[in-house]
Parts: C-alpha cells; sequence; structure tokens
C-alpha cells in the first residue's frame, strides 16, 4: 500500500495520528528527559509556549508569575525552554556588564526596521553592534547631560503646573495616567529637540502617539513571547484583523515622519547662527555635534541613526517615566499617613528654603529623603517594566539559586515585578507599600535587588531622564495641590504589556489652602 493509494479520509485519519504520536513523543521527553525537567512549573508551560502565550495576553502576568514562585520557589519554568528566577542574586549573573548573556528572540519583534539597518539600543541582539552603537550616544543620556536642559524642563513643569491649576478650579476629573504621559512627552521634545511638542498646551495627544503605544504593546508583547518564525506571521495575521493594530501602525509611521522632521528642522535651526534656540543643549544638537563633526565618518554615525535613535527613543518612552509617577500619586492617595508625612516634609523645605520653585534635581534628591522613599518604593511594588527580560544562557551554562543547572542555549531572566517582592530583602511585608522601610534599615541590600531599570550593559538608557522628571515634577505638584482620588475605595487596574500600564486612574486637584497665591 502506497501514500497515493491511500483516501483522503485515510490520509487525514493518519496525519492525526503522526500528530498524536509526535505530541506524545514530545510531552514524555519534556517530562522524563528535557534537561529543565526538574525544574517546577506549570505542566502545559513545560511542555507548550502555549503557556506563556496565554498569560502574557491576559495583561497580568506579574500576577500569575508572583504565584507560581511563591508556590515553587526561585526557579520556575514558564516554557520548554524557559526558566523565570526571582532569587535577587541572579540579577548581576544573567545581566552582567561582561554581555554573555545575549537577549533572546523576544526582543526580535520590537526591532525597527530602518535604513541603516540598526534594530535600535533596545532590539538590538548582537552585543558587539550595541556596543559600538551605545557608546557613541551614552554621554548624551548622562546626567549631567540632561541637567544642561533643566531650565527647559522647568518650562514644562510651568506648563503642567499651569493647567494643572485650571483643572483645580475648574473641578476637572482628570485621568492621571494620560496627562502625566502628556507631560513626559513634552519633556522628551525639549530633551531631544529643544522644543515641547504642545501635548499639554493642547491637551490632547497629538499625531495619536499615545494610541498607537497602546494599540501595540500588546502585539509586541504576545508576538514576542512566539519563536521568531511565527513572529512575523503573528505580526501580519494580528494586522489584518485588527482595525485598531492597523491605525496603530499608521500612527507609528506617523510618530517616525514627526521624529524626522524634527530632526531636519533642527538642522536647519543650527545653521542659523542668529536661532535663539541654538542656545539651547538639546540631546539632537549633541548628536548632530558627533555626526557632523571629525569623528562623524570613523564612527559610521550619520543623520539617518540619528533618526533612528529618535524615534526609537520617543516611541512609549514616555509611558514608563508617566507610570512611575502615576505609580507614586496612587499609593499616597492610598495611605493618608504616608501622604501627610510627605507634604510635611515638602513643605518645611519649601518653607525653610531647602528647596526652591522650580525644584532643582539637586534639591529634590538630597533634601528629600522621604519623598525619595516613597519614589523607589513605588517603583518598587509597581515597576513600569512588568514581564521577565529573557537571555541565552552562554556556553557553560550556569548554577542559579544555589544549585540549579541551565545548560547553554536556554532562556532565562528575572522580572522586576517579582524579584522587587522578595521577602528575604524587602522583609516579611514586602507586598505592602511601606516607605519607611527605605529610611529604617540598611537600603543596599533593597537597592540591589531592584530591577525597575534592568541591569548591566542593557541597563535603561534613558534612566536619567526618567528620573529627572520624576524628582522635578512630584514635589512641585503635591506642593501646590492637593491630589484625590475620585474612587477612593478601588483599586487600579493595570495591564501588563512589557510597560504595565495602570488605565482608569482619576483624580481630581485642589488647590491647597494658604498656597493659592503661589505663582
Ligand atoms: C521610569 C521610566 C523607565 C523605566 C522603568 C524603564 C525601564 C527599562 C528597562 C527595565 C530596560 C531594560 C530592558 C531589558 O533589559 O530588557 C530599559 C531599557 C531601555 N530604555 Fe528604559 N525605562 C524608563 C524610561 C526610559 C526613557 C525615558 C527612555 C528614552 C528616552 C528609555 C529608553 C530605553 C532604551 C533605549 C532601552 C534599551 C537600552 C539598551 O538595551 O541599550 N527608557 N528601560
Amino acid at each position: 500500500m502506497t501514500l497515493r493509494s491511500l483516501s483522503t479520509l485515510q490520509l487525514f485519519q493518519l496525519a492525526t495520528v503522526g500528530l498524536i504520536i509526535y505530541e506524545a513523543s514530545w510531552i514524555i521527553y519534556c517530562r522524563f528527559f528535557h534537561p529543565l525537567r526538574s525544574i517546577p512549573r506549570p505542566f502545559l508551560a513545560s511542555v507548550s509556549r502555549i503557556w506563556i502565550v496565554y498569560h502574557t495576553a491576559t495583561g497580568r502576568m506579574e500576577h500569575t508569575q508572583r504565584a507560581l514562585h511563591k508556590r515553587y520557589g526561585y526557579m520556575v519554568r514558564i516554557a520548554p525552554d524557559e526558566v523565570a528566577c526571582s532569587d535577587p542574586q541572579a540579577i548581576k549573573v544573567i545581566y552582567s556588564t561582561k554581555r554573555d548573556y545575549a537577549k533572546s528572540e523576544f526582543y526580535d519583534i520590537r526591532a525597527a526596521p530602518n535604513e541603516v539597518r540598526y534594530a535600535g539600543h533596545f532590539a538590538t541582539r548582537d552585543e558587539k553592534v550595541h556596543s559600538e552603537r551605545r557608546r557613541i550616544v551614552n554621554q548624551a543620556y548622562s546626567m549631567s547631560s540632561i541637567l544642561e536642559s533643566e531650565p527647559e524642563i522647568d518650562d514644562c513643569t510651568r506648563v503642567f503646573i499651569e493647567a494643572t491649576r485650571t483643572f483645580a478650579q475648574q473641578k476637572t476629573v482628570v485621568d492621571l495616567g494620560p496627562w502625566l504621559t502628556k507631560y513626559a512627552f513634552d519633556v522628551l521634545g525639549e530633551l531631544f529637540y529643544g522644543r515641547m511638542f504642545g501635548m499639554m498646551r493642547e491637551n490632547r495627544d497629538l499625531h495619536d502617539i499615545g494610541r498607537a503605544v497602546d494599540a501595540m504593546l500588546p502585539a509586541f508583547a504576545v508576538g514576542g513571547t512566539l519563536p521568531s518564525y511565527l513572529q512575523q506571521a503573528f505580526l501580519i495575521s494580528t494586522y489584518l484583523l485588527s482595525n485598531s493594530l492597523r491605525d496603530a501602525v499608521t500612527a507609528s509611521k506617523m510618530v517616525e515622519t514627526v521624529s524626522i522632521q524634527a530632526v531636519e528642522q533642527r538642522i536647519r535651526e543650527l545653521k542659523d547662527k542668529d536661532n535663539q534656540l541654538n542656545r539651547k543643549h538639546d540631546m539632537l544638537r549633541k548628536m548632530l555635534e558627533i555626526s557632523d563633526g571629525p569623528r562623524g565618518p570613523a564612527l559610521n554615525f550619520t543623520h539617518k541613526h540619528i533618526h533612528v535613535e529618535s524615534h526609537i527613543s520617543l516611541f512609549a518612552r514616555a509611558d514608563t517615566t508617566s507610570i512611575a509617577m502615576l505609580s507614586t500619586l496612587y499609593y499616597l492617595m492610598r495611605d493618608p499617613r504616608v501622604y501627610a508625612k510627605l507634604q510635611q516634609e515638602i513643605d518645611s523645605a519649601f518653607a525653610s528654603g531647602r528647596i526652591s520653585d522650580p525644584v532643582s534635581y539637586q534639591e529634590a534628591t538630597t533634601q528629600l529623603p522621604y519623598f525619595r522613599a516613597c519614589v523607589e518604593e513605588a517603583m518598587r511594588l509597581h515597576p513600569g517594566v512588568g514581564l521577565t527580560a529573557p537571555r541565552i544562557v552562554p556556553r557553560g551554562g550556569v548554577t542559579l539559586a544555589s544549585d540549579v543547572y541551565i545548560p547553554a542555549g536556554y532562556r532565562v531572566g528575572v522580572n522586576a515585578a517579582v524579584v522587587q517582592y522578595d521577602r528575604d530583602v524587602f522583609g516579611p511585608d514586602a507586598d505592602q507599600y511601606n516607605p519607611d522601610r527605605w529610611l529604617d534599615r540598611d537600603p543596599v541590600p533593597m537597592e540591589r535587588a531592584m530591577f525597575v531599570f534592568g541591569h548591566g550593559a542593557r541597563t535603561c538608557i534613558g534612566k536619567n531622564i526618567a528620573l529627572c522628571e520624576i524628582y522635578k515634577l512630584l514635589p512641585v505638584l503635591l506642593w501646590k495641590f492637593q491630589v484625590r482620588l475620585v474612587e477612593s475605595e478601588k483599586e487600579w487596574t493595570t495591564k501588563n504589556f512589557w510597560f504595565n500600564k495602570p488605565v482608569g486612574v482619576k483624580v481630581l486637584f485642589e488647590e491647597r489652602r494658604g498656597l493659592s497665591s503661589l505663582p
């Protein structure tokens, strides 16, 4: 009997039996012979990536992972070839500066197609290329460089406070997340291009950037969990089936166009010696000085590379910063004792002249210890990135959590929203909001277990920008306004698609008594 002599039904039956045998053999292999077989796991996760795809798609992966680690300990297998580790000691091993652990396929889907064929600092998996590219621009992202634009960040703060005052006077209910995102966008506009986008002034999502990000994040997060040969097919089918993703792609193209236009405009301005904007120290100017300077050709750093830099840094980066500010405010509003204590610290620092309005970054970080603790605690409980950052184990394998060996080639990673709940480091109340923990005991072990900005060679390049925004805006906001949750009893809803965004946190601002005559 040959295959040709079989009927369609028989062929179908044969294929089904073949598939069943294949699946059964795979399950037996995973259960009894796989090198990761002894690592605790939900059964489905040990035999198929369906588990990780499904749980990522729910937007609640951090809750699932926290529960799994509570039950199984430091090591949990979250896919046949992938392990999540919640041991704080693992951070410095997996994310070491030695660049042994390459990023996994998870990042491929975020690679920005462009003419210079550089996927960007975030998505590039080739550590050598990444290191060369990042070194060129690192200085522009340094704290000293960002602080050269401090007066411009102050301008953004003034616009934010002015508009918030109008909300307060008109008793407008404000959706806090999008409002803070507009601030973060305008600051990025100032820092990168020497001008705000105007999102706060117009109080609208200009060019639909925010909408594009919201629509694309779930596709990126879920798609990233698939093997890379399925990622493009997944993106194309989602694109064809989803109106919102089609709109998002259009809006994302718009972001690209806007950032390219902004670069070109800044190039023209810099050629005009009398232009007032040329006194500014924006990052674009610094990058143009590199590309057009004597080192530019040798570094292969062209205007097209700057387009990539500006596009990638713009897309979705305002969200993480606004999440940090939103969570700081949210936890304060939910805990009147902490809120009052912080207000006291801020009021007395302003009254004694230890900090000024606008507050400088230096003042905010040195004169407001309780405020620092509140920011740190909010970023601990609700880090802006809430999924595992997966890396490939290098040659020789690795032993994690004292005695669990993972051979080379498998994926391993840490999730900030899990490791930052470690009871041994943060105390038995690790899942509670308690800023005092940062002042009552030695903060160093806790700082070492913080993974909110990542770690090592691939640590967040925009960390200084984010910190600058947070430390410069919030003290002034909290000094001038009382912020109240409209529904004070209701817990927030969050959507975790890599960026873990709280949604629909509605607040009312009230100018504080005795302070309403302040500028
Ligand atoms: C509170 C705000 C922020 C948080 C919590 C945050 C978090 C992170 C984390 C966890 C990583 C590492 C991801 C990994 O290893 O897989 C990262 C990388 C990165 N972040 Fe941020 N980020 C923030 C703000 C920003 C801002 C404002 C920018 C840009 C202006 C930015 C740009 C980047 C880029 C380009 C990378 C990739 C770096 C590399 O691999 O070289 N981030 N961020």
